[in-house]
């Protein structure tokens, strides 16, 4: 339905989007994750119009959309900051924008109350946005960008001013939503889990560019890159040679386990990942043969789950691993670390560059 092409926007010296390129289907739930700074922003308001690219087209159903105007554009977006006018009701907040495209009143009537029962805001149609909680506010954002009917509605962390709890509610509550009204969604966040939970698909952006677009699970199993690799979830990751035998050899520490996939045909150099909770502590009257052996150095319990970094020689940085409940080990235990080879996933492969040593 959208289709972004090769589209740059600089500023001065900083390329906020550089050659983005995507393609954003009818009805989906679509995000576009990356750190402060990556361009998602400026990616938002060059679909809505307040940003034109240097480069670059958007189609929306075939159809140029940077020739329109930004408010004949069937797009709407929800800011961050909910923007709702502070001295009209909810039900008046709603009904702005269509009185303002001149809607017959029966119509807003109807349209209003249609979308204040979808967002559960009908007993509350009379309050004012300061009589309301953040959540409440949300909604009645969501509700005046919704009752509009964009065909793609774009929503800039639309979630960041909740505390956590009513957050996860509210990702709920925006998928059902979407659902429902049968909207394409794009929303922008800097928080993976958000992303992950929300969307059909993610598109990952680092320093304007898009390094992968793929749905949440691939976009964790199959990360392509040291960025996404570390970027999406908790990842372990190793540089070193994939033998066509099988395993990694991480110079320094030794062979870790890898199978050797690609590497059949001939050695890969490159960077392995392996996820923490794909770690275990290897069984320590073996320890002979556990490929990493290393000292706790720090315990984080979730409750449900402990994170254990383990300083390993030869490393540069601790290896994570996740446990189920509480840790079975304490701060300064020796321990032994294992997986199972197929958890190491070559996510780059990096060209060698061999210096050549003449004997003279
Ligand atoms: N109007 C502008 N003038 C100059 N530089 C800008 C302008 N708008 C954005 N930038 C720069 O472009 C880059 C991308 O900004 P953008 O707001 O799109 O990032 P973002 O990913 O949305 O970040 P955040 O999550 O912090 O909002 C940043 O380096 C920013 O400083």
């Amino acid at each position: 339905m959208i289709r972004i092409h090769e589209v740059t926007r600089r500023f001065g010296d900083t390329t906020a989007l550089d050659a983005v390129s995507l393609d954003i289907a009818e009805g989906e739930f679509f995000a576009l994750l990356g750190p402060s700074g990556c361009g998602k922003t400026t990616l938002l308001r060059v679909l809505a119009g307040f940003e034109t690219p240097d480069s670059g087209t958007v189609t929306l159903d075939g159809r140029d959309l940077l020739a329109l105007a930004p408010h004949r554009r069937p797009v709407n977006l929800m800011f961050q900051s909910y923007a709702l006018f502070p001295h009209m009701t909810v039900e008046r907040n709603i009904a702005y924008g269509l009185a303002r495209e001149g809607l017959p009143r029966a119509e807003i009537r109807e349209r209003v109350t249609e979308v204040l029962d979808t967002v559960g805001l009908t007993a509350l149609a009379r309050r004012r946005p300061q009589q309301l909680s953040g959540g409440q506010r949300q909604r009645v954002a969501l509700a005046r960008a919704i009752v509009k009917r964009p065909r793609l509605l774009l929503l800039d962390e639309p979630l960041s001013a909740l505390d956590k709890q009513v957050r996860a509610e509210m990702q709920l509550e925006l998928k059902r939503l979407q659902h429902e009204a049968g909207i394409t969604f794009l929303v922008v966040t800097h928080d993976q889990e958000e992303a992950m939970s929300l969307a059909d698909r993610i598109a990952v952006l680092d320093a304007g560019r898009v390094q992968q677009v793929d749905t949440p699970v691939e976009l964790y199993r199959r990360p392509r890159g040291r960025f996404v690799a570390g970027f999406v979830g908790a990842n372990n990751i190793f540089a070193g040679r994939l033998l066509a035998s099988g395993g990694l050899d991480v110079p320094g520490v030794g062979v870790l386990p890898a199978a050797a996939g690609d590497a059949a045909s001939g050695d890969i150099t490159g960077l392995v990942a392996v996820r923490p909770e794909n770690i275990r502590f290897a069984d320590p009257d073996g320890d002979a043969d556990a490929p990493l052996q290393g000292t706790v150095l720090d315990i984080s319990f979730f409750g449900g789950s402990s994170r254990i970094a383990v300083t390993v020689p030869g490393l540069d940085r601790p290896v994570l691993l996740t446990a189920p409940g509480p840790a079975p080990v304490a701060p300064g235990a020796r321990v032994a670390l294992s997986w199972h080879p197929e958890s190491a996933v070559l996510i780059e492969e990096t060209v060698e560059t061999t210096v050549e040593t003449t004997h003279g």
